[in-house]
């Protein structure tokens, strides 16, 4: 999808070993960029590894820190970086989704779109008494995206369900 809409500019919200920020950065030009965070650094030099011998660790940037506050300097008034990001993975910690989303909805230009992991959560979303924190947030951002004027949301029912919301 981020080659289909010729994506330069990305964010990778959950770094952990690099996977999806390496897999990202595969189909970005040359010049493209992957913006990941996380707020711990214990796979860093495993995900450099890979990134290096893929031959794309320049195109990585790795944000340490809560995800949300990374997000927030990307915005800053020095950084500047609003509307100007093509594309967002959000796979962090679930209770945060939906300021990851709203943090996102700024950064991401119109016609880019924003990618939430695990929607379907194993099958937890649909078992009203699981009412845990993760599932819980995961069940209010599908209800958010599904009721919400700014994006065309789709959820793709692969892997563990990825929903896309398309910014308008
Ligand atoms: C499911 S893993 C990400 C997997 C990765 N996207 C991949 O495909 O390889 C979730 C990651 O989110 C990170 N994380 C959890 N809470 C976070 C937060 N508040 N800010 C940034 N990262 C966070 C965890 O440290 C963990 O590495």
């Amino acid at each position: 999808m981020c080659k289909m809409i010729r994506a330069k500019k990305t964010l990778d919200i959950g770094m952990f070993t690099g996977y999806s920020a390496l897999t990202i950065a595969q189909v970005l030009p040359p010049d493209g960029r992957v913006v990941t965070c996380d707020v711990s650094t214990q796979h860093e030099a495993l995900a450099r590894e890979h990134w290096r011998r893929a031959g794309v660790e320049s195109r990585i940037d790795f944000r340490v820190g809560p995800a949300v506050d990374s997000l927030r300097r990307l915005l800053s008034d020095n950084a500047g970086e609003a509307g100007s990001y093509d594309f967002a993975f959000i796979d962090a910690d679930k209770e945060s989704y939906a300021d990851y989303y709203e943090l996102c909805l700024r950064l991401v230009r119109p016609g880019g779109f924003i990618a939430f992991d695990n929607v379907l959560w194993g099958g937890a979303v649909l078992n009203e008494a699981d009412q845990s924190s993760s599932t819980t947030a995961l069940r209010q951002i599908c209800q958010k995206l599904h009721a919400d004027e700014r994006v065309d949301v789709s959820i793709l029912n692969s892997g563990d369900g990825v929903a896309l919301a398309f910014v308008k």
